[in-house]
């Protein structure tokens, strides 16, 4: 946009025949519009000829902006005229060296800042700050992640959550730009490495921050509904697949679900057992020949399920508890399986799914793991699915922070703005305190669970990370509820200024349920702590 106007060649297009405003150092003509603006003609006759950006932020949001700004902005305000953006500047070697207090450690160089720089609205290291964990790979990556959320996802979030779906094409994009193979990170077998399309990392270059980088950027859009319809079956039913799965299988399945041209997810939970695995009750019949096991039973709250075509499912083959039970990967071209979509109080886009299994002839090929060690490959995919949980967690509660902030700076209640107010303050330093140090844990696990074998991981981090959920989760209710009370009745409608709000308000149980409810996370956290340390030499 060339044109540029002065201040008073605004002031002169100030009648209904000729309306002109500016937002934002921007000009716009609303001359045309005024006759659809939802908000009406009349408010916007008010502010006719002049900088209007104080008036606009009162009611809409950045979407509003994004989406209108092509068709109505004729040029921009004389740039003397604007007060210039302080522009923050990547840290000189001379500031680094200068830092007095390094002791023994290595200090590494800050990457630049990135992102609105709003405080709390994104993770630490986006102010330019240090950090052990992040390299300029991953500086890359969240521009590239950034891009493609700002281009091909959130122009669309309300219209697909209140679609309460997705066009599958999404899923092919995802996938054709190599997010699905990202997100497997070193777990991606042999034969789809030749899928690996993400510019700003190459695989062998890639670890856990580079993952988290992923779900975190996406998740700024507050919907984890469209999360989980792109990550949601495939993050937590092709892993076991992989790791534990007969390798003609393997290179059967995994190079058609990275690719994106089919779908995976993964059925634990039953109408009758949740958190209560070992409890499960669809059964797993070996036929006579051998050659097949014969599937009956039902899977409830299986994200993707109705999109699936590989369902990676917890069975029962021997006697009850947690050692009769087996994984095998079913086909839906096997025939008996049924999907219906179930109508939940969130993640509408996900496609949450009812399943059921009748006699379900399954090749003994498909058995992942060993028969009756299925337990083992269910446990160690919840470390896996858990901290995707806390990742996502986080980044809501973050979110609610962001919105939050920026909100209080444009409401004005009682004569000021809320931002002006203590108790508004009050709320967002409460926010900002849980979601900065729930941050720290979620690194701190990802940065424990790449540097060590899984074998490790698996007795270390197990009772931390359900701790950590806990924290997650109660961190992102937490601020939720405060952001909700700082947007008071925008958050109580969908859609509009406080939408966001609205819909992170109804997901919270998407996280706080399932993985392991909270009740049983807290209780884990202990008991494998005090399990765990005994190994280490605690005397209890
Ligand atoms: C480029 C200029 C503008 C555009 C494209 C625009 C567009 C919109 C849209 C799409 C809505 C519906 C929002 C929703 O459903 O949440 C809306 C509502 C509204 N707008 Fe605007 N608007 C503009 C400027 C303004 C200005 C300058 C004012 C005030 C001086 C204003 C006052 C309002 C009000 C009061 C509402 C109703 C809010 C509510 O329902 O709570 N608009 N506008």
């Amino acid at each position: 946009m060339s044109k540029t106007f002065s201040v008073d060649e605004l002031a002169k297009h100030n009648t209904e025949k000729d309306l002109w405003i500016a937002i934002e150092g921007d000009v716009f003509d609303l001359t045309k519009f005024q006759d659809i603006h939802p908000g009406g003609k009349r408010i916007l006759k008010r502010v006719a000829g002049k900088d209007a950006t104080k008036f606009f932020w009162k009611y809409h949001n950045d979407k509003i902006l994004k989406k209108y700004k092509p068709k109505l902005q004729i040029g921009s305000l004389d740039k003397t005229a604007v007060a210039s953006k302080l522009s923050a500047e990547e840290p000189t070697e001379t500031a680094l060296s200068a830092n007095p207090t390094s002791g023994g450690y290595k200090l590494v160089k800050p990457l630049p800042p990135f992102g609105e720089q709003v405080p709390y609205g994104d993770p630490f290291w986006y102010t330019g700050a240090r950090s052990p964990y992040y390299n300029e790979t991953h500086a890359a990556l969240r521009k590239e992640v950034r891009d493609y959320v700002e281009e091909c996802l959130e122009p669309y979030v309300d219209e697909w959550d209140e679609a309460r779906d997705m066009p599958n094409s999404v899923y092919e994009e995802f996938a054709k730009r190599g997010f699905l193979a990202g997100y497997l990170g070193a777990a991606l077998p042999e034969n789809c490495k030749n899928l690996w399309k993400i510019k700003s990392a190459s695989f062998d270059q890639w670890d856990g921050f580079h993952s988290l980088i992923i779900t975190d950027e996406i998740m700024r859009l507050g919907s984890t509904g469209l999360m989980w319809n792109l990550t949601g079956g495939y993050g937590i039913g092709l892993p076991p697949l992989i790791r534990w799965g007969k390798k003609e299988v393997v290179d059967r399945v995994a190079p058609e679900v990275v690719s994106g041209k089919k779908r995976i997810c993964l059925c634990i939970t039953e109408p009758d057992a949740g958190s209560d695995v070992a409890n499960l009750t669809t059964t797993a019949v070996l036929s006579d020949d051998k050659k097949y096991f014969i599937v009956n039973g039902e899977k409830k709250w299986i994200t993707n399920g109705i999109y699936a075509d590989y369902f990676t499912v917890a069975v029962r083959t021997g006697g009850p508890g947690m050692g009769g039970i087996s994984m095998l990967l079913i086909e839906r071209s096997f025939g008996g399986v049924e999907t219906r979509k179930l109508d939940c109080m969130g993640v509408w886009a996900s496609g949450t799914t009812y399943i059921s299994f009748e006699d379900v002839k399954v090749p003994v090929e498909n058995l992942i793991g060993e028969l009756n060690q299925g337990f083992k490959v269910i446990v160690t995919n919840f470390n896996h699915e858990r901290m995707a949980i806390c990742v996502q967690a986080a980044r809501c509660a973050r979110v609610c922070v962001e919105e939050s902030i920026k909100y209080a700076h444009r409401r004005e209640t009682f004569g000021k703005r809320l931002i002006d107010h203590d108790v508004i303050r009050n709320k967002i330093a409460q926010m900002a305190c849980k979601v900065e140090a729930t941050q720290c844990g979620v690194e701190n696990a990802v940065y424990q669970i790449q540097s060590m074998p899984d074998e490790e991981s698996m007795i270390r981090m197990g009772g931390y990370i359900a701790g950590l959920k806990a924290q997650c989760t109660q961190t992102y209710e937490f601020c939720v509820r405060e952001a909700s009370q700082v947007f008071g009745g925008l958050s109580y409608t969908r859609g509009g200024v406080g939408g966001k709000i609205e819909r992170l308000f109804r997901e919270t149980k998407a996280y706080t349920i399932p993985g392991g409810s909270e009740e049983i996370m807290l209780d884990l956290s202990i008991r494998q702590a005090l399990r765990v340390h005994k190994r280490f030499g605690a005397k209890l």
